[in-house]
């Protein structure tokens, strides 16, 4: 199971393949999950907003993680399981599912549609923590709707059960507005802003864009943390295109086209309502293949 200290440097949110019918890709799921272990990233997170979750099945799922362990050999690459919903009842249901099927720790989203009060959000994230599966605090309140303060994602923090904080508010308000307080820490959950989320205390990220340029995502972390922030701010610059590319369209719909065209999918299918990319998009992330 994953502690605090584990959180730091570059966990790859990865997609969940699938083939043009719709049906789960596992084949092309191990090909792509086994390239990422080769390419030394910190963990992996799967069935999280990248992996297509609001559309995905428990089995579905359950078949992931069991790939993922089988691709993982002797590499220990700790793996996060995406299992908030907007039901507690539901989510804390599916972290236990999630620990018995060998996560390492579930990220668990603040609680989206039904708009609940602060005190509702805490008593959600208290009742996942008690599962015994170390919990990522997952903040989006441009999916959830709901915008958290400081005051109750300190709380949250707090909580024994709680690792730590997937930070996708937009902007480094809220690590601002946390400051030196933090109890745990933070990843950069917002891949424009992974740069900036370092200089203001981030450990690391929760990234999507790193399925592709792995190797320069992870070094960004790298020389971060050994001081060299100039070089990390120009390894950074060097990625912003692309991610800006990768997100120009909902996520992760660029992401899939690109990782097909790069052979390590057989098929850049996504399930309803999410839609296949643009011919124009299309044209752009062209330049990214050989890379
Ligand atoms: O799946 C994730 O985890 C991520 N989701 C974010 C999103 O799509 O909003 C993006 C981030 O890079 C990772």
């Amino acid at each position: 199971m994953l502690s605090a200290a584990d959180l730091k440097g570059i966990y790859v949110a990865v997609v969940t393949p699938f083939l043009s019918n719709g049906e789960l890709d596992l084949a092309s799921y191990e090909r792509y999950v086994g390239h990422l272990m080769e390419l030394d990233i910190d963990g992996l997170v799967v069935a999280g907003t990248t992996g297509e979750s609001p559309t995905i099945a428990w089995e579905e799922v359950e078949a992931l993680v069991r790939a993922t362990r089988n691709a993982r050999g002797a590499r220990s690459v700790p793996i996060v399981v995406g299992t908030g919903t907007n039901s507690t009842a539901d989510t804390v249901r599916r972290t236990e599912m999630a620990g018995r099927i060998g996560a390492d720790a579930a990220l668990v989203v603040t609680p989206y549609y039904s708009r609940p009060s602060e005190a509702g959000i805490l008593e959600h994230y208290r009742r996942a923590s008690r599962t015994g599966v170390p919990v990522i605090a997952y903040e989006i309140p441009a999916r959830t709707g709901v915008r958290l303060s400081a005051g109750t994602m300190r709380t949250i923090l707090e909580l024994e059960g709680v690792i730590g904080l997937k930070d996708s508010s937009g902007s480094t308000q809220l690590l601002r507005e946390l400051g030196g307080s933090i109890a745990k820490p933070v990843l950069c959950g917002d891949d424009s802003l992974l740069f900036e989320m370092l200089e203001q205390g981030a450990s690391g990220g929760i990234s999507a864009s790193a399925s592709v340029r792995t190797k320069d995502f992870i070094e960004v972390c790298r020389q971060f943390a050994a001081g060299n922030d100039p070089a990390a701010r120009e390894t950074f610059e060097g990625l912003r295109s692309l991610i800006e590319d990768l997100f120009r369209e909902p996520n992760p719909s660029p992401l899939k086209w690109l990782l097909a065209r790069q052979n390590l999918l057989a098929d850049d299918t996504v399930r309803l309502p999410l839609s296949p990319i643009t011919p124009g998009l299309q044209a752009k992330l062209s330049r990214y293949v050989e890379e």
